[in-house]
């Protein structure tokens, strides 16, 4: 098949965007599909209907249909590590039936949502007190990776959508290892009246729980050793049950994930929890009803119209016989500041591997390298290199056809004024970066260094608007084309061993760097960085 393709793409090589467009009129009501609240727009990716006949064909040789049931069957779909990956169960309405191995998952998964419906309320409601008696209006993720990104994210992006509460609860966020975020925090928070969440699939993550630790000792600190600062102050959220206990984390204040929940996949989970307490239980199922939207999409709209498995397929295009290895997230609304981070982790997590599910090497490239911003600044700032530079990229345009037209005020008119502007400027970029001077009048005129070549495809997602049931959608249409991607490459999605062996090594370094040991059997670059830092 792979040959197939390669010959298919000769045959357009020479083909610009500008030529496919103006060959037919209704290139974009054949190369766009819709699901619920999202339109996907690829007529500006560089193919044609017969492009995708002979992607489907691939699809179909790399038994993706029967790779969907086995996602949706439960299966150890996770090869190397014997789980199956079942993100899309914590979406199911309560009355679905979901038994796996005889285990009923849709009722242990309400009954984590029952759990977290409680504290949001309690917390909400300021009938949550810290120890000294103060209501809690702080509470403080602590989290990394996976136990970050997707809360962080969807947290920031539904901010218009925020409840008003009577605690006035406010979320904050603290990951990184070195305690940048955390000692900032601890600078302006008032210890009696902040609540931590320990957010952890694994409980053993050494970024997570040296955070945690400091967390613990400014509060022991600052408020004495008295008994109930752990209960009053520390929520937990993991699978490893036992390891939350054994850290000091009341039964009552641990909420528990899953195995079959992969980190990057889990903030439809408790690890969602800072998204509850911004939009709310009721937003927050919203959420999950707009992934499950897509989940059953994904599993049953032919290929045609069915969006994860067409951006896959275009990805792969794109990747495998056009060579183009880079993608820009490009959000066209500020909320959306993150996603590009956040889609870094799921699909570079996800695919960037090179050893089959079978043992072998892979012989085609796998994930692209994938970046982004906020679309208008990033126009301040790399996309020179996209309109004229020498390498070749695609673009995800992301946009809201709607805001600022709920809870009007005094600015509104303005800003439904700047929303406008983001959305000329959106267009008009992917224009340009498709067709290039043919989009320009007298281009002939302009001097080269003023010349667009265009032909760097693009897709768009259309949103009606930015709500808590459009983003459940769009994240889990990108979670299920990262797996269609991952079919197609026969990779194994759902791991991620290459990050294992640097927190190994770590180890080893962290000592010498507290003087322990000789060092040895390390490079001279190491060896001599080390010596600096151990004399500095
Ligand atoms: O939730 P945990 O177990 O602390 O893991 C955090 C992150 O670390 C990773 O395991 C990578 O090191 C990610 O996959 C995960 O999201």
């Amino acid at each position: 098949m792979w040959r197939v393709l390669a010959d298919h793409a000769e045959g357009i090589r020479d083909t610009h965007l500008a030529e496919l467009f103006d060959a037919d009129p209704a290139r974009f009501e054949r190369l766009h599909c819709e699901c619920g609240p999202l339109l996907f727009d690829y007529s500006k990716q560089r193919l044609t209907e017969q492009t995708l006949a002979r992607l489907f064909d691939l699809a179909r040789q790399q038994q993706l249909p029967q790779w969907i049931d086995r996602l949706f069957a439960g299966d150890p779909v996770n090869c190397t590590e014997g789980r199956s990956a079942m993100h899309w169960a914590l979406r199911l309405p309560e009355d679905a039936s979901c038994s796996i191995n005889g285990v009923d998952i849709t009722a242990q998964v309400h009954e984590q949502l029952r759990r977290m419906d409680r504290i949001v309320h309690k917390l909400h409601s300021g009938q949550w007190r810290g120890v000294t008696g103060e209501v809690v209006t702080d509470v403080v993720n602590i989290g990394v990776g996976g136990s970050d990104l997707g809360p962080q994210m969807v947290a920031e992006a539904l901010c218009d959508s925020a409840v008003e509460t009577s605690s006035r609860l406010t979320m904050h966020f603290a990951s990184t290892m070195d305690g940048s975020q955390l000692s900032q925090l601890l600078r302006t928070l008032n210890p009696h009246s902040t609540l931590f969440i320990i957010s952890s699939k694994s409980f053993t993550t050494i970024d997570t729980l040296s955070n945690a630790e400091t967390a613990r000792h400014w509060l022991e600190h600052t408020l004495g050793d008295k008994p109930g600062v752990l209960h009053c102050h520390f929520l937990g959220v993991s699978s490893a049950v036992q390891k939350m206990t054994d850290w000091g984390i009341s039964e009552e204040h641990q909420l528990q994930i899953w195995d079959w929940v992969g980190g990057r996949y889990s903030m439809w989970s408790a690890i969602g929890l800072p998204i509850a307490l911004t939009v709310g239980m009721h937003g927050f199922r919203q959420l999950l009803a707009g992934a499950h939207l897509m989940d059953e999409h994904f599993r049953t709209a032919p290929w045609e119209c069915n969006l994860p498995v067409l951006m896959a397929l275009v990805g792969v295009w794109n990747t495998n016989v056009l060579d183009i290895n880079a993608q820009a997230i490009l959000p066209y609304d500020g909320r959306l500041k993150l996603l590009p981070l956040y889609l870094e982790q799921l699909e570079m997590e996800s695919n960037g591997k090179s050893v089959t599910r079978d043992g072998k090497l892979v012989e085609h490239s796998t994930c692209p390298i994938i970046w982004g911003d906020v679309g208008p600044n990033a126009q301040h700032a790399f996309y020179q290199l996209l309109h004229q530079g020498t390498e070749p990229v695609t673009c995800d345009f992301i946009l809201p056809a709607r805001r600022y037209h709920q809870n009007r005020d005094e600015v509104t008119e303005e800003l439904i004024s700047q929303h406008e502007l983001a959305l000329a400027n959106c267009l008009a970029q992917s224009r340009l970066l498709a067709l290039g001077d043919a989009a320009l009048k007298n281009p002939e005129d302009m001097p080269i260094h003023q010349r667009y070549r265009g032909n760097q495809p693009s897709s768009t997602l259309l949103l009606d608007e930015l709500n808590p049931y459009s983003l459940g959608a769009l994240i889990a249409m990108y979670e299920h084309k990262v797996f269609v991607q991952s079919v197609i490459w026969e990779i194994n999605p759902f791991d991620q061993w290459g990050v294992e062996m640097g927190k190994k090594l770590a180890v080893d370094t962290l000592g010498w760097i507290r003087g322990e040991g000789q060092v040895e059997g390390v490079d001279s670059s190491t060896a001599g960085l080390l010596g600096r830092i151990v004399g500095a």
